[in-house]
């Protein structure tokens, strides 16, 4: 496998034990586990925002020796939160992530998002969908080669959450790497490679079939599947007790 991200020893303490992670060209990887189970550590730990780079690079290059301009190229993380408090037009925002002035890449990136009807409007006036949409395309504007995106699927409507997907295997197909946490089991199938995080530690990689389909899955998330979605597993059930 060609490697895009070659990482290794990638650790938060007291949040993410120690693990190695390649990702190929073109891989789209899902990261899912429940809530504080340190898929934000991990994104963040990649980004280099938490820790001090540890041993990362991205197509050869180490992250911790690449300039600031020259990281934005290699890698972008969007983060979970939505919150922007500046009053800064759409257009200037994705603006904001481009190493220079590219009125073309913003008019298509505004289009592909469905924003240019609010391109003019202060960012903090949108709602959370649109935001998220336009925080997504500030991080795909520059075309980096891995994408680091901390659950990019919620705020959307299932419909702009599809259109996602399909913009994400867009730049896949352009040859970035995605590693992308995401909470809706049911898009999980639309990615290549899944990583299953549990209080800190990886426990499983592989198919979303294989990952989603095993035993450790349902001790992991306290679910099992019901019809075309999940039911909590007796064990987890209150209601089971009574
Ligand atoms: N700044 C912090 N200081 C101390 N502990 C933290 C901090 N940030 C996160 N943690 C803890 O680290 C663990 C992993 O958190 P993390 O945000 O990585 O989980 P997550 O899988 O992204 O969760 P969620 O699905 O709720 O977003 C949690 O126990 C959390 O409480």
């Amino acid at each position: 496998m060609t490697s895009l991200l070659d990482a290794r020893d990638i650790a938060v303490p007291g949040r993410l034990a120690p693990l190695d992670l390649r990702v190929a060209v073109s891989e789209r990887v899902a990261v899912i586990g429940p809530n504080g189970s340190g898929k934000t550590s991990l994104l963040r730990a990649l980004a280099g925002i938490t820790e001090p780079a540890a041993d990362i690079a991205v197509g050869g290059e180490r992250i911790a020796d690449a300039s600031p301009a020259r990281r934005r190229k290699l890698l972008a993380f969007l983060p979970a939160s939505r919150e922007v408090r500046w009053p800064i037009p759409v257009r200037d925002v994705i603006a904001l992530g481009l190493d220079r002035a590219d009125p073309a890449r913003i008019a298509d990136l505004l289009e592909a998002l469905d924003l240019t009807a609010l391109s003019e409007r202060p960012v903090d006036t949108l709602s959370t969908g649109e935001r998220a949409r336009a925080l997504l395309a500030r991080a795909l504007g520059p075309r980096p080669r891995l994408l680091l995106l901390d659950e990019p699927l919620s705020n959307l409507d299932p419909a702009w959450a599809l259109r996602t997907l399909d913009l994400l295997a867009g730049a896949a197909r352009a040859g970035a790497a995605l590693l992308v946490s995401v909470h809706d089991l049911a898009l999980v199938r639309g990615f290549d490679r899944v990583l299953m995080l549990a209080e800190g530690q990886l426990v499983a990689d592989g198919t979303p079939a294989d990952v989603l389909g095993s035993a450790r899955f349902g001790e992991v998330f306290g679910v099992e599947p019901a019809g075309t979605g999940w039911k909590l597993r007796p064990s987890e059930d209150p209601r089971s007790s009574r």
